[in-house]
Parts: structure tokens; sequence; C-alpha cells
């Protein structure tokens, strides 16, 4: 016997309430994404459950994929059986003699959503575990720590059976609670900060700023492949490219060298800001974490979110360096951020930037600059491009998509 199906759980989506189908529809579409690739299966979605019909498709590599798709708590690979006693013992059977070793233990354990079937759990297990001990010559029931696990959900369709419940990625639907800018720099932060955001169901499109040619390509690649890499649990990312060059060229020269960097950072928040608004974003997201440099004081916070009332969030805020790495290395993007590629924001750092810098000191500055036509210029010449999963020759300007 073959498992036909995949089972989907949806863990936190049940708790709530009105929002139930917003988030499910977002679900089933982050997954139909996702698995675009297998032609041959078919979604479910259901109220409690949702389910992937294999028709014939391997199911490791869709297991692969389903365990980045938030909104799933878990997931196990089942087969239907009729609401019938003697069926669900047979198909039982055969599913723990697929499975066993010599020597190894079993149990059964039933969840029965629904409550109208003849029989309650506890005689739905004794019924299933004797009818297995007759009739599997050698096995033996361990209820604390069984080698098998036979999981049988008796549902108001049917009762599905599976043996292995897989822990998904948890989290809510991307998309479902939105839209943010992602300020996306070549180093580790920037990327772990995107992935929790697009953990609560916040869709990301990443912005980047380069200043070449005192940047080079290849620190835009490492951008772009970091986005790549985002892409897995956003089902693509689109990105905007910002030329920052003449921006920090004239800070260079005409801001006092302990407030460039404030004037700078503010700068990168304007032009961020203006490109949410085009795109309906409802806020920015930084990699920032307090304290880690000069810029991340509060004090810097105050003199650099001065320019939006748009909300920033700075899902790293309370994090240590050692914890961001770990969640760097396991989504893969540690060894891409490690790669030694300038960023714009390092090349005309100060040796001494303010730690905490004076908010009227840093307006009287700016006054000296036409700021805001140098905005609009960079804003005009962004480029946008659709940064997917698949190679990276699948680049393309996003009008070619339109
Ligand atoms: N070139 C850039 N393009 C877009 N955003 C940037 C760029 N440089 C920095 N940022 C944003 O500003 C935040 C703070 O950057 P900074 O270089 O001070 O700190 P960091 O801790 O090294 O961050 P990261 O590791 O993400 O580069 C980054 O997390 C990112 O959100």
């Amino acid at each position: 016997m073959k498992y036909d199906r995949i089972l989907i759980r949806y863990g936190e989506l049940s708790t709530k309430g009105k929002n139930r189908n917003h988030f499910i529809t977002h679900l089933k579409r982050n997954i139909r994404g996702v698995l675009k690739e297998f032609k041959n299966i078919t979604i479910q979605g259901g109220h409690d459950r949702m389910f992937i019909l294999l028709n014939g498709e391997d199911s490791e590599p869709i297991m692969e994929e389903l365990s980045k798709v938030f909104g799933i708590q878990s997931f196990s690979l089942a087969v239907k059986a009729e609401k019938q006693i003697n069926e669900m013992k047979e198909v039982g059977l055969t599913l723990v003699k697929q499975l066993y070793q010599e020597g190894a233990t079993f149990k059964v354990s039933t969840r029965r959503g629904d409550k109208s079937f003849e029989l309650d759990t506890n005689d739905i297990n004794h019924a299933i575990g004797s009818y297995i001990l007759t009739n599997l010559e050698g096995i033996k029931v361990n209820v604390k720590n069984p080698d098998i696990n036979l999981i049988v959900d008796v549902r108001r369709d049917g009762v599905y059976m599976s043996s292995e419940i897989i822990r998904g990625a948890g989290g809510l639907p991307v998309g479902s609670s939105g839209k943010a800018m992602l300020m996306l720099s070549g180093g580790i932060d920037s990327p772990v900060a995107g992935y929790l955001t697009m953990k609560r169901g916040v869709k990301v499109e990443a912005v980047h700023f380069h200043s070449p040619p005192f940047t080079s390509e290849r620190a835009k690649q490492k951008a772009i492949d970091l986005a790549q890499k985002m892409a897995a649990y956003n089902g693509f990312v689109k990105m905007h490219i910002v030329p920052f060059t003449k921006i920090q060229e004239i800070i260079h020269k005409q801001i006092p060298e302990g407030y460039s960097m404030t004037a700078t950072r503010r700068m990168m928040l304007r032009i961020t800001d203006e490109i949410r608004r085009m795109n309906s974003g409802l806020a920015i997201v930084t990699g920032e974490s307090l304290g880690q440099v000069a810029s991340q004081t509060l004090e810097s916070m105050i003199a650099i979110n001065d320019v939006t009332a748009t909300p920033i969030l700075r899902p790293l805020i309370s994090m240590d360096k050692l914890e961001i790495i770990d969640i760097a290395k396991q989504i893969d993007t540690f060894e891409i951020s490690n790669l030694p590629y300038e960023d714009c924001c390092t090349i005309f750092t100060p040796p001494a930037p303010k730690t905490r810098p004076k908010l009227d000191k840093m307006q009287y500055f700016e006054t000296k600059v036409d700021f805001e036509s140098l905005i609009q210029e960079a804003v005009q010449n962004v480029e946008t491009i659709i940064v997917s999963t698949e190679s990276k020759s699948r680049e393309e300007t996003f009008s070619d998509l339109l």
C-alpha cells in the first residue's frame, strides 16, 4: 500500500476565528506556488486540514518544499480509509507491516474529530491494536516509546492513517499579514530579519542600496543571492536596487564627519519609504539589533527614525549575534553573508561616527543640501528585478513579467 496523500495541519491558524478563511486561502496559494513543478498533484483545502493528493508524484521532494511553507504546523504522509472498522484494521495492519523490523514495538493513537463515529478513541485503539498483534508475529505494544506510532485520524469524510508527524515551519502564511519592504544589505542580519518577518505572515520586497564603483557587481550579486534564499519562503522576491553613489558622495563632502553615517541612514530610510509608498507596503524591516554598532543605539534610532512615521520592524532588536548566526545557518544565508564583498554603508564610514547624534543638529546640517531632488532622482533610477528560487538565470526584469 502506498501513501496517496499528504495531510497538512494548520496549528496557529486554527485560533484565528473569523480570519480563518483568509489564512487558508493564502496558505493554499503559497503551497500551490512552491509545488507548481509537480503537475499531477491536487490540493484540497479544508476548514481543519489540507490535503495534497499525490496522484503518483514522489512525496520526498514535495515534503522538502512543504517544510519551508509558513502556516503549516505539521504534516504526515497518509492513506485514506473508509469509516468502517474492518477496513481501518486492514489498512492499519498493512502500514505497520511495511515499517516493521524484527523486535519493533508499536502503538495506535486515535483522534476522533467526528464524534458521531460508532466507536470511541479507546475502542478504536483497542480494535486496531489487537488486530495487528494477532496478525503480525513478533510485534509488541509499547505505549510510552514505540518504534511505530500508527496515527488514526477519524474525520467526517473518512479516516486518515499515517505513521509519522513531521514538524512544519510554523508561523502564518506569507502574505496574510500584508507586505513590508526589507532593507537588505549583504550582511548576516537583514536576511534573518526578513525570514522572521515572513514567518509572521508578511510578504517582503527587498530594497538594496549600492554605490558603484565603490561597491562592486559582486557585492550586488551577493545581495541578489540572499534575496534568492528568501524567495524559498516568499514564492519570489521583488527586489529594488537603488543607485546610491551620488548621495553618498555629497554626504561625504557636505555633512560633518561625525554625522555622515546618521545622514546616510536617514536618506536610505527616506528612499525606502518612497519605494514602499509606490508599492503599497505597510512597513519597513531592518536587521538592526540594539547596541550592535554605532547606528544602532537608541539615540541613533531617534535621529534616523525621525524621517518617517511608517512602522519600522526590527525583529532582531533583542537578539545576540550568536543567536542571529544560528538562524542564518539554519536558513542557509550565513555562508553567502560571510563573503567579503563591501557594503555601501561601510565604505564611507567615518573613523568615529557619533553614537549619540542630536536630532536638531542633524536636521540643521541637512538643510544645506537639496536632498529631496537627489532622493527623487535615486527613486527614478531604481532597478527592479524579480528573484525566484530557481537558477539565477531566471532573474528577469519586472517589466518582462508583466
Ligand atoms: N546596502 C544596504 N542596502 C539595504 N539595506 C541596508 C544596507 N546596509 C545596511 N542596511 C540596513 O540597515 C541595517 C543596519 O545595517 P548595519 O550595517 O549598521 O548593521 P548590520 O548589523 O551589519 O546589518 P547587516 O548584517 O544586515 O548588514 C541592516 O540590517 C539593513 O537592514
